[in-house]
């Protein structure tokens, strides 16, 4: 049975947009210290943090209940060591958040022009982030910038949010500030969010043209011969690249990957730009995070597609903050997705120093 879940589309969207607008000024904006490193050696940027505050603070004002699963937190930015910082955040986060309405928002969702949040506040904001997860009720999960390397280089990143309930993924939202609205013409005009609910379609609105809606379907090969565009990671970190060379060789496929930062992957995958989502881990136990799935696999699958991980089990969203138990990422068409199991399970056997 489908949730209608009007509202919480309505605010997500609202969120999503907002905290694009942010990103994408903040970018032209960003100075050298606007970027840490965290304790797992990945980038953090102003951008991640003013975005993560203004997202939860909207949800918070209107669905105050709701647990948030978020990326970021403010521990580093309550320390002396942080005030510079937290002091430039705070000023985007309140510039962002007072700002005039985006189109499709509710009066009542946004703040008014006098209604900045204190530090305190937007700190909190950040910190409503912290819940742990789990398999029962409702939460939300937000990834204010998915792909912050490929944010910082000025290429594809994500706003990503999510809804959960009972470890079902219901909702999902996507802004890609950077990705052509249409994919076909790489060089046109950029900037789209990409929505879900389950049961209900996948569809793609420009950022710039909030009203012209369309529906995404994943694309479908209709020879025999035709060629999968692999969608990868750009970190060799993330994802084990020689291992989707074989896989590729497996199914006969020869044209180059492409390789894109974030949930854009299943963005490009939910609209037919590409014919598989391949993320196999390289043998480090780094546990994959629920707020860097979560919307992209309600899209893809609402756009007639599939995700498992590399056994061919649903991704679990239950068991807290990360995936736990799953092993790699797969997404394809229908038609497509057994095929890359198989070959993915192929190369396991045949090649396990790979594996
Ligand atoms: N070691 C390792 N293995 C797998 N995944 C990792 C790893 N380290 C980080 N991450 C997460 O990868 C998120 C970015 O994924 P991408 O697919 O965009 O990766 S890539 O940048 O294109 O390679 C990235 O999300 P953001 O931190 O939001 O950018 C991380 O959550
Ligand atoms: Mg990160
Ligand atoms: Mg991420
Ligand atoms: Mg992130």
């Amino acid at each position: 049975m489908s949730l209608n879940l009007a509202a919480e589309k309505q605010v997500a969207i609202a969120a999503v947009r907002r905290a694009c607008v942010l990103t994408s000024s903040v970018f032209n904006k960003l100075v050298k210290n606007e970027t840490v490193t965290k304790d797992d050696k990945s980038p953090v940027t102003v951008g991640d943090y003013s975005a993560q505050a203004v997202v939860n603070t909207i949800l918070s004002r209107t669905f105050p209940d709701d647990p948030i699963v978020g990326e970021e937190d403010a521990t580093d930015l309550r320390q002396e060591s942080g005030f510079a910082l937290r002091d430039r955040i705070i000023q985007l986060a309140n510039e962002c958040i007072t700002g005039e309405l985006v189109p499709g928002e509710k009066e009542e969702w946004g703040l008014g022009p006098n209604q900045s949040q204190s530090v305190d506040e937007l700190l909190d904001a950040i910190d409503r982030g912290n819940y742990d997860g789990g398999s029962t009720g409702r939460m939300w999960t937000l990834d204010p910038i998915d792909g912050t390397k490929g944010f910082l280089r000025g290429e594809q990143y994500a706003v990503c949010l999510a809804l959960i309930i009972n470890a079902r993924v219901e909702l999902g939202v996507i802004g890609c500030p950077n990705l052509p609205v249409n994919g076909a013409n790489p060089s046109g005009p950029r900037g789209c969010i990409f929505y879900a609910v389950r049961g209900q379609g996948a569809f793609q609105v420009p950022l710039a043209d909030p009203f012209t809606t369309t529906p995404t379907r994943v694309s479908i090969p209709v020879l025999p011969g035709d060629q999968l565009n692999l969608l990868e990671s750009v970190e060799k970190a993330h994802a084990k690249l020689s291992f989707n060379e074989l896989v590729a060789r497996e199914l006969g496929v020869t044209r180059a990957p492409t390789r894109m930062d974030s949930q854009a992957k299943y963005c490009a995958l939910a609209r037919g730009d590409g014919g598989v989502y391949l993320r196999i881990p390289t043998g480090t136990g780094y546990k994959e995070k629920i707020w860097d799935h979560a919307p992209g696999s309600v899209l893809v699958e609402e756009a007639g597609g599939i995700i498992t991980d590399s056994r061919g089990q649903p991704l679990n969203f239950g068991l807290g903050r990360t995936l736990g138990e799953n092993y790699g990422v797969i997404g394809a068409g229908k038609d497509v997705h057994p095929r890359v199991l198989a070959a993915v399970q192929k190369v396991q056997r045949e090649s396990p120093e790979e594996a």
